[in-house]
């Protein structure tokens, strides 16, 4: 558990959104740098790669591609050429936009000869976090520099969807999930202690479809009122002051939580 509470920025467009991301990445890559001179990032799939995919990163002079270790926040079970895919997706609204002389990140896809067991594909990408995590220290939890994520219309982030027992997972670094609401239901994810145990976490929600999960998950409390808290809403409470939104008007404008306009 993290102290604090997590800062709401809301912005009046996603241009401006977008460049504050920029920005927030910018100084979250820098800390990186000053503690182990490599930028260990997970990213997930939906709304997130466009709109971090900006022009300003893009075409950063300072942005050290070759020195970022993309890992997944999730994935589903798909070949990486699929439309489904996370991977497939980051590709091109990123990877394929990143121009040659400023350098090639790592990138680390799901291991796609075990597409057919979600859990023999869970542990392979968690084998795939041990040797890169744990070569150097022996690590009981991933720490990643930058985790960033998106939140949908239910409240669920990576591939952890709300009332799931993979949100009680406790042991493993990625789960498998088989019945995920939202399709495609075959998919494996990072778990919520590793979500948890990240030095930053970053949501973006954009959009007026986001306007009520993110006053459910800012302004109701239902865990004092015997209701279900949603899987965003629980990264909120674990990694407290660790975690920054950045949000629309359309998705956050109505919030009562207090919010702030700039970093
Ligand atoms: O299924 C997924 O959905 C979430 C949210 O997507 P968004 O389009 O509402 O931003 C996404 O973060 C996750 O990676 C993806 O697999």
């Amino acid at each position: 558990m993290s102290a604090g509470h997590p800062k709401l920025y809301v912005f009046p467009t996603a241009a401006a959104l977008q460049s504050d991301l920029y920005t927030y990445v910018l100084q979250a890559q820098a800390d990186a740098f000053a503690r182990h001179n490599i930028f260990k990032v997970a990213v997930s799939g939906g709304s997130l790669p466009a709109y971090l995919a900006s022009h300003e990163l893009l075409n950063s002079r300072d942005i050290r591609w070759d020195k970022w270790e993309i890992f997944f926040a999730d994935e589903r079970a798909v070949p990486l050429d699929h439309p489904d895919s996370n991977y497939g997706l980051l590709k091109k609204k990123l990877l394929d936009k990143i121009p040659i002389e400023r350098g090639t990140p790592v990138v680390v896809p799901i291991d796609v000869d075990k597409l057919d067991d979600t859990q023999e594909l869970a542990d392979a990408y968690e084998q795939a976090l041990v040797k890169s995590f744990a070569a150097k220290d022996s690590v009981k939890l991933p720490m990643f520099d930058l985790i960033l994520l998106g939140c949908g219309n239910d409240g669920h982030t990576c591939s952890l969807f709300p009332g799931h027992p993979l949100l009680r997972e406790d042991v493993a670094w990625v789960g498998a999930i088989d019945d995920a609401p939202k399709s495609p239901p075959r998919r494996i994810t990072l778990s919520l202690m590793v979500l948890q145990h990240a030095l930053k976490v970053a949501f973006v929600a954009a959009g007026a479809s986001k306007h009520e999960v993110m006053k459910r998950i800012f302004d109701e409390h239902p865990d004092v009122q015997g209701g279900q808290v949603l899987p965003s809403a629980l990264v909120n409470q674990r990694a407290g002051d660790k975690v920054s939104w950045f949000c629309d008007e359309d998705a956050a404008g109505g919030v009562a939580f207090p919010k702030k306009s700039s970093l």
